[in-house]
């Protein structure tokens, strides 16, 4: 497996505040990983670090040899970072066609694509960002970042708040994109076993810092440790 993203010893957070303490961890290409930890452990923090949107103060990170560390987040978006943020983010003012238009990039992945794998987005296609519901506007902000053809996918909590129905239908989307289409990602989740089951790698922060690694399947199968670092079993 030829790697695709490698962070070492990583420390990064918001101006003077550190967060994130020497985070280390690795990727393959076509690899998913599930990122944990309770509230608060930094796992936002470590996804906005690699999109270029906190303050870096160590360590080093590198997608595909080349080095992200000093690019702002316009060139991560250039050099293969598609970003979902926690807030999606998406271009209110804009319809839903134009989202997807403004940032499209040559690649395997076009809006006509998005809107097979979002029916619902084919048929809100001439709406406005401020017309959707929060399950349209967190299926336009994965399209968005996959029409920028990235070659890793960073979702921040992307089922968070949504109905069961638009839960399933996600779950459904980003295992064809992970597994079918073979797209890396890193999904972080506080309720980590839909994500488990369709990830590859799972590591769990705590207070910053990496306090798990392993397979997906080998978390998932162990409840009593899942239970210990994240306060859930399920
Ligand atoms: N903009 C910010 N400025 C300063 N501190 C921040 C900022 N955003 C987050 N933090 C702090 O960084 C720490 C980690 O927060 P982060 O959002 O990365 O955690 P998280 O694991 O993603 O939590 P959650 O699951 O609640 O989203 C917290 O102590 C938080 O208060």
């Amino acid at each position: 497996m030829s790697e695709l993203l490698k962070v070492e010893t990583l420390s990064a957070g918001y101006g003077e505040a550190v967060v994130l303490h020497d985070v280390s961890l690795t990727l393959g290409v076509g690899q998913t990983l599930a990122l944990l930890g309770r509230n608060g452990t930094g796992k936002t923090t470590f996804i906005n670090t690699l999109a270029g949107a906190t303050r870096q103060h160590g360590g080093r990170i590198t997608l595909g040899g080349a080095a992200l560390d000093k690019l702002a987040p316009h060139q991560r978006a250039a050099a293969g970072i598609g970003w979902v943020p926690q807030e999606r983010n998406i271009f209110k003012s804009l319809t839903v066609h134009e989202n997807l238009t403004a940032v499209e990039r040559p690649g395997k992945w076009n809006p006509q694509r998005v809107y097979e794998m979002f029916p619902r987005l084919a048929e809100r296609k001439g709406n406005l960002g401020t017309q959707l519901s929060g399950g349209e506007q967190q299926m336009l902000a994965v399209g968005r970042a996959l029409v920028v053809n990235p070659k890793l996918l960073l979702l921040d909590e992307p089922l968070e708040g949504l109905a069961p129905i638009i839960v399933e239908e996600l779950l459904r989307a980003i295992r064809r994109i992970t597994q079918d289409e073979g797209l890396a990602a890193i999904i972080v989740e506080q309720h980590p076993q839909a994500i488990l089951a369709i990830s590859d790698a799972a590591v769990v922060l705590d207070h910053g810092t990496v306090v798990h690694t392993d397979s997906a399947a080998a978390l998932r199968a162990q409840p009593e440790v899942l239970e210990r670092l994240l306060g859930v079993a399920r």
